[in-house]
């Protein structure tokens, strides 16, 4: 019998001991009253402390911690205890947790995870589960609005970690709650056991995963259809991101016209570098019609990537062909072409050249001297993939060339901010994906951009939770590009960049959610018809309300439990 067979079907109860977050019972925030209404009067330190001084010893503990490594458990630690409090801490401190909680950090955690395990953050799905996924969801103890799920075959730019990649879908809900304010409570993190490619971790006795190798593509297919089948039944409103699966193509074309759904890494990335590369275009002054584009890395990013950008080039007025024509995709084997000799995936079809006159470039040097691109994008997970000779040549080539090395997390880059500064003597147009420090050059302080889906997923998730869209269409993914786009402020022009500082990000998630929200509109899609009625100005305003704010917490439970009193005293 599977393991969840024998699950009772319970209904979800937030009583229930579960893996899921603390509330903060107690936090040494909480008023007397409240300790005493709690019964946790005399189980905290007797000060009733004002968040300056949690902040300040939080900060304190986290960065006497060592490594970064160190800093992440201790996160983890402070998320599963005290939850209002690890995300009043993240709002207040984005920049600088952000990369613990995400990528490079995450990403280190996700290789050691067996080693630093420490308690369940989310759920496990194996194979072996099939047929049982419904009941085995009941035991998660909380409505549920929005899941990320891996089955962690491509964690970053780390291959296949199988079930050690939870730590992305926890990451990236994390960000969930601190950039769009989703509740934490409502949100799922989901890792699927469907074996794994990597031998070392099914021969590693610590692995906690199953041993089996790989399902089959239809084995994968089925048992995909049965969870978001399930995953629907339980929570009817859910909205479900994919994320770092090895192949995600299929399951976007099978399930996207069907549930709220989308994938981040082939749609959100698309998204997220075209709003970057729309305000590139911008400043580098060139037309769409003369941009040549060179990405190496022809996978689920890059060809998401160049399809979001053929969009745009649409819209400039160029013809279907012309926008594709535009690119050129390098993959593990050389320039994608039509004569190269070997089966193309599918995705690889719609870019591959037809025009190499029987040529076939092999390194990415040959290719950048064929194409002379005003692009070079780097979805490829070869970290220094871009040498100096080739940045170099792009500023021989080019006034202000495009350079996005968008690989994670850092030690895939490639290349740093650096080199990409000092070999194109600083006239390059950056967007990494992992964050790079700023730096001086010829007396000017330079600040990269980070092209990271960060800027558009908790906007996009957020919006279709709150249009109650039945799916998650074309128009919604552009619009949040579009929206992303405009969210600089006049400073952050003026400084040349292409992305608005992400220290405001819950600010900019608003604007991305408001503009997700009028395309879920437009396209016929949202069932919240209120908020049509809404002007823009209501609409923003309407999403601020509706989103989890750590530091009104505490308020809220105190008036639950002052709530609570007068009704009892009544009795
Ligand atoms: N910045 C961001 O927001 C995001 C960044 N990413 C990053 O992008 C990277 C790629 O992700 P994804 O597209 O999903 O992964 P895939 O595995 O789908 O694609 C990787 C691509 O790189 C190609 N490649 C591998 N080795 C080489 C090489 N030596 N030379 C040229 N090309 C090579 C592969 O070639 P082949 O097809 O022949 O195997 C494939 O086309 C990852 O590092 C990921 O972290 C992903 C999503 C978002
Ligand atoms: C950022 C992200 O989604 C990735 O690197 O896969
Ligand atoms: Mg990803």
């Amino acid at each position: 019998m599977a393991p969840g067979a024998n699950v009772k079907h319970t209904p979800a109860s937030s009583s229930r001991r579960s893996a899921s977050p603390s509330r903060g019972e107690y936090d040494t925030s909480n008023t007397v009253e409240a300790r005493k209404l709690l019964r946790t009067y005399g189980l905290v330190p007797p000060n009733v402390e004002s968040f300056e001084i949690q902040e300040k010893r939080c900060i304190n503990q986290l960065r006497s911690k060592q490594t970064p490594i160190g800093r992440y458990l201790y996160l983890s630690q402070l998320r599963a205890t005290n939850v209002h409090l690890f995300y009043r801490l993240l709002s207040k401190n984005i920049k600088e947790l952000t990369p613990l909680i995400y990528t490079p950090t995450v990403g280190e955690a996700c290789q050691r995870w067996s080693e630093i395990y420490a308690q369940p953050e989310g759920m496990y799905l194996s194979y072996s589960d099939k047929g049982h996924l419904f009941q085995i969801l009941q035991n998660w103890p909380h409505e549920v609005e929005m899941t990320v799920v891996t089955d962690g075959s491509r964690i970053l730019g780390l291959g296949d970690l199988g079930v050690n990649g939870m730590g992305i879908p926890v990451g990236k809900l994390s960000l969930y709650t601190a950039c769009a304010g989703i509740r934490p409570d409502r949100c799922l993190p989901l890792t699927l056991d469907l074996g794994t490619s990597n031998e070392a971790l099914r021969n590693d006795p610590m692995y906690m995963g199953s041993r089996r190798p790989k399902v089959s593509a239809e084995e994968e297919k089925e048992f995909l259809d049965e969870l978001m089948a399930a995953l629907t039944e339980r929570w009817p409103g859910i909205v479900i991101q994919y994320e770092d699966f090895k192949n995600p193509f299929p399951s976007l074309e099978r399930y996207q016209n069907t549930y709220s759904m989308f994938n981040d890494d082939i749609q959100g990335t698309g998204a997220v570098i075209l709003a970057g590369f729309i305000n590139a275009v911008k400043q580098s002054g060139v037309p769409a019609a003369n941009q040549r584009a060179v990405f190496l890395g022809a996978g689920s990013a890059g060809v998401g990537v160049a399809k979001q950008i053929v969009e745009f080039f649409r819209k400039e007025g160029l013809t279907e062909d012309e926008a594709r024509r535009c690119f050129w995709l390098v993959d593990s084997k050389g320039l994608v072409t039509d004569d190269r000799g070997d089966k193309l995936a599918e995705h690889k079809v719609y870019f591959s050249r037809p025009d190499n006159n029987g040529k076939q470039y092999k390194s990415l040097e040959e290719v950048i001297e064929y194409v002379k691109p005003t692009i070079l994008m780097g979805l490829s997970t070869i970290g220094g993939a871009f040498t100096p000779k080739i940045i170099r040549r792009m500023a021989d080539l080019n006034k202000r060339p495009v350079i996005f090395p968008l690989s994670n997390p850092s030690s895939k880059s490639e290349c740093t901010f650096e080199e990409a500064v000092k070999y194109t003597k600083g006239r390059c147009l950056f967007a990494s994906g992992s964050p790079f420090p700023p730096l001086e050059y010829e007396g000017k302080t330079l600040s990269p951009g980070q092209g990271n889906n960060v800027y558009v997923f908790p906007g996009i998730g957020l919006g279709a939770i709150l249009s109650k869209a039945v799916n998650v269409s074309q128009g919604m993914i552009y619009a949040s590009a579009e929206a992303l786009s405009t969210a600089l402020t006049p400073e952050e022009r003026s400084e040349d960049w292409l992305y608005p500082d992400i220290s405001r990000i819950r600010e900019v998630s608003v604007v991305v959610t408001r503009g997700v929200i009028r395309a879920a509109q437009k396209d016929g899609l949202d069932r919240e018809l209120a908020l049509r009625n809404l002007s823009d100005a209501d609409l923003e305003e309407y999403i601020r309300q509706r989103m989890y704010d750590p530091f009104k917490e505490g308020d809220k439970v105190e008036a639950e439990i002052k709530e609570l009193a007068q009704h009892v005293s009544r009795l």
